[in-house]
């Protein structure tokens, strides 16, 4: 897993998620975070490999380590939560990370969401580093839908425009249903996230056509000429292009956090985390729908599958997990080494 060389292929070895996250919650600890923070980060971490998701899995820790060891991130933040509003909730995440400002406001959101309908996190002040579905499904576990939308670093050239501003900028969707698991999606808006360049840059693959332009803004499929001064294009040109304005909005201008353009790390070197703000809305279906809701859904599935539809956003997740469940999870051996060492100090 060095962050630097190409991954030569080695054998795989399988671990338990719980060994899994217990491993990674000691890596996080050994360099410089809280245990509560290493607690949740850890989590966060092992559920994406086991859901193959690779792009923010183990794949993702060298970039959290160097940034906690050039002093960008806080990793011993406190959140700070503030009850602002009947349906709002605020937090400053303390130049900490993402997710232990979203666990620190959780239930005060679901009491909100519960009591008024609907309910908002505003979150700032954040670093966020991993996959978003891991903070939108557990709300549809419990009944509740819930969107979320991140902003990340500037790598993404409007459509229309000469460089890039935008980041990657995700959307995600978390919806419960009568029988299932929750209907989830969870997408970049630019026509590929970052972190899956950098995965085909290390293997020397090409991109397929539409990904990303060079330095001197011509198209290429090239990842490291995309890495190495391009930058990303938004999904579906100018459609794409709105969305992620969008999430600079929510995530940024609403929340109090910066747009993706406005953080310099150049004095952190080895600084990975974008430092920017997130947004979560959670609707309690019930108080529009009654107990219906869970059923229109499902109505909504099977009528899809119905018209032909095979695979549904969060079917393949849910094939790894089950999978991973079953074998443990499958890891590079020598990935697994070098997390037992990064554990071991
Ligand atoms: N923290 C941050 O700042 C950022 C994080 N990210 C993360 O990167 C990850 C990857 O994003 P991205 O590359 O856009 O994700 P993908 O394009 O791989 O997948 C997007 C969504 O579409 C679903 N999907 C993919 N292919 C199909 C298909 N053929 N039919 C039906 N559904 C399909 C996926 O479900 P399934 O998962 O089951 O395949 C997923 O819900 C996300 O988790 C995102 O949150 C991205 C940008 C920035
Ligand atoms: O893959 C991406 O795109 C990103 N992931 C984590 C944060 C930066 C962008």
């Amino acid at each position: 897993m060095s962050a630097q060389s190409p991954t030569v292929a080695t054998a795989c070895a399988s671990i338990r998620f719980a060994e899994l996250v217990e491993l990674l919650q000691q890596v996080f600890v050994r360099h410089g975070t809280s245990p509560q923070v290493a607690a949740i980060l850890a989590h966060n971490c092992a559920s994406a490999e086991r859901d193959g998701a690779h792009s923010h899995g183990i794949f993702r820790i060298p970039g959290y380590l160097s940034t906690l060891a050039s002093g960008w991130v806080n990793g011993n933040a406190v959140p700070n939560v503030t009850d602002v509003a009947s349906g709002c909730v605020r937090v400053d995440a303390g130049n900490g990370f993402a997710q232990p400002a979203l666990a620190a406001a959780r239930p005060l959101l679901v009491e909100k969401a519960r009591s008024a309908g609907i309910a908002l996190l505003a979150i700032h002040n954040s670093h966020h580093f991993a996959a978003l579905w891991p903070d939108v499904e557990p709300f549809a576990e419990e009944g509740l839908v819930a969107l979320s939308v991140v902003n990340s670093m500037t790598c993404v050239v409007p459509h229309g425009a000469d460089r890039p501003l935008f980041g990657t900028n995700p959307i995600a969707f978390a919806a419960p249903r009568a029988d299932g698991a929750p209907i989830v999606f969870d997408l970049a808006t630019s026509a590929i996230a970052h972190g899956d360049v950098q995965i085909a840059a290390r293997k020397g693959e090409r991109l397929p056509a539409g990904m990303g332009v060079d330095s001197l803004g011509q198209p290429t499929q090239d990842p490291k000429a995309i890495l190495e001064g391009g930058a990303l294009l938004p999904f579906g040109g100018h459609k794409g292009s709105a969305l992620s304005m969008m999430v600079e909005l929510l995530a940024a201008a609403l929340t109090g956090g910066n747009f993706s353009f406005e953080f310099d790390w150049t004095d952190h070197p080895g600084a990975r985390t974008p430092w920017t703000g997130q947004l979560l809305i959670v609707i309690d279906p019930s108080k529009t729908a009654g107990q219906s809701f869970a059923q229109r859904s499902q109505e909504l599935v099977r009528q899809m599958h119905a018209a032909g539809l095979r695979r549904l956003p969060g079917d393949r997740r849910h094939r790894t997990r089950a999978k991973s469940q079953e074998t443990g999870i499958e890891l590079d051996a020598q990935a697994l080494r070098e997390l037992r060492a990064l554990a071991a100090g």
